[in-house]
């Protein structure tokens, strides 16, 4: 499918004869345009990498990565962005880069994500994802709309020889960029349980009571369905699935030991490229018509709910507090339209800024995440009734999963929409915002709704 050149041989051979006698480990990445790249092949062909490889595309589906294996893994606990980013910082100044395109996405990228809540640690479905994990690939494929890229990022250690490392480079390079398979039949699902259903009508019936006592204005309830397969579930099938039917998503997976969480979001956290910042609020669902005429009544009839027009303003005043707080010449427009999706329509504001020199994306995800979107609001009242209240783990659900580069261009989605794939077993999340007058049976409805789009590339409803 793709070819290494001589000359990408020579690049390499040159950049890792550039290290001489270091005393810390030091990142070399060397990136190559190719004629033909197939994301889902090269995801495939990585399969020797397995519980280490990542998937990302953009919502117009022209921008993909794939990661393949580690060359280093930054992962923190405390202050967990900020660590990141500083770790990042002091690996980038060290590095040899021999990157001669401009493409955002290329050289050394760091792809992952974090998890919702790092105070909450029953974490007992989510042991392989730590709360905040990201990665330097081995073998990066980027595709754009107009090129493709393979970058090869190879930690240098001092006592390292250089000649190995070429060998062992050029090899696995060759050898699994050749080595792709067809894709896989998905396996059949043998069960499917929805967690405690009526136990979540009762909570969400309480917090309805609670936002109307002033407890707080708005809380984000999520609940769990759990799908059990025949056979261990292949994530390049339901990547193929999530992107061919979620027009208009984020389609992801990022793979930690035997775990996969996977999803297709709609939902934009924060774009930076070149310091243009662009950021999204997402709140108020209805479902989609069965005619163009009933689909468009529906899509009026949100676009005037009350109900749902609070539960979009909290988050559109959250992420303008946010974003002025870093950006300038900030626009929000007054009124949301609508965001259609194959299963349901939602209430979207876009934000764009132009972001102030000297802060970074994971800057601004720590500002933005969570969102009243995903979490309610006031912030703290909100996370403290999901922490007492949902009784399960968020894990990486709802968090924000992407990637950033050395140029500190970037972009993280809001992972929704999504579940957590271990072997043959799948636990699929869903939440919506309970605001005033929420009615518990409704709220119901619309998450069942949300799992659809999961459900179906998992081969459980067409
Ligand atoms: C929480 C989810 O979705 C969020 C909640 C929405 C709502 O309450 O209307 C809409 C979009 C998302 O911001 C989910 O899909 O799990």
């Amino acid at each position: 499918m793709i070819k290494t050149t001589t000359h990408y041989n020579e690049r390499l051979y040159k950049a890792l004869s550039q290290i001489h006698h270091i005393e810390t480990p030091q990142l070399i990445s060397v990136t190559e345009q190719m004629a033909t790249a197939n994301p889902f092949r090269f995801y495939q062909a990585g399969k020797a990498y397995q519980g280490e490889r990542v998937y990302w595309t953009s919502t117009d589906q022209v921008f993909t990565l794939v990661g393949i294996g580690s060359a280093y893994t930054l992962e923190a606990e405390e202050d967990r962005f900020n660590t990141i980013q500083q770790a990042w910082k002091a690996l980038m100044e060290e590095a040899v880069i021999d990157n001669p395109y401009e493409s955002s996405g290329t050289g050394p990228v760091a792809l992952g994500g974090f998890s919702f809540d790092p105070h909450d640690h029953s974490r007992t479905a989510w042991e392989d994802f730590p709360d905040s994990k990201v990665s330097i690939p081995m073998f990066l494929l980027t595709k754009t709309e107009s090129a493709n890229y393979i970058t090869v990022n190879i930690m240098v250690h001092p006592e390292d020889d250089i000649e190995d490392i070429y060998q062992f480079v050029t090899q696995a390079y060759q050898e699994f960029l050749e080595g792709g398979t067809s894709i896989d039949e998905m396996p059949s699902i043998i069960g499917k349980e929805e967690i405690q259903p009526l136990e979540w009508k009762d909570i969400v019936k309480q917090a309805a009571h609670d936002i109307q006592s002033g407890y707080m204005s708005k809380v984000v309830l999520a609940r769990e369905l759990e799908v059990n397969f025949d056979r261990d579930v292949n994530i390049v099938s339901v990547l193929d699935a999530l992107q061919r039917e979620q027009q208009q998503s984020y389609v992801f997976a990022v793979e930690s030991g035997d775990s996969c969480f996977i999803g297709a979001t709609p939902e934009r956290l924060v774009k930076v490229d070149n310091r243009e910042l662009h950021s999204a609020c997402l709140a108020g669902t209805i479902a989609r018509g069965d005619t163009v005429e009933e689909d468009q009544a529906l899509g009026e009839e949100l676009l005037h709910d009350n109900k749902n027009l609070q539960e979009h303003d909290f988050v559109v005043q959250m992420i303008r507090e946010a974003v002025e707080s870093c950006c300038d010449q900030v626009q929000i427009p007054s009124e949301p339209v609508i965001y259609p999706l194959r299963n349901l329509q939602h209430l979207y504001t876009p934000v764009k800024a132009k972001l102030r020199v000297g802060y970074t994306i994971l800057e601004v995800v720590e500002k933005l995440h969570p969102t009243p979107a995903l979490n309610g609001y006031p912030r703290q009242e909100a996370l403290s009734y999901i922490r007492e209240h949902e009784p399960f783990d968020r894990g990486w659900y709802a968090s924000p999963v992407g990637w950033f580069d050395y140029k500190d261009n970037g972009e993280f989605a809001v992972a929704i929409r999504s579940g957590l794939v271990k072997k043959n077993k799948t636990v699929l999340y869903s939440g919506c915002g309970i605001v005033e007058d929420s009615m518990p049976e409704a709220e119901y409805e619309e998450t069942a709704i949300k799992f659809l789009p999961m459900l179906n590339a998992l081969g459980g409803r067409t």
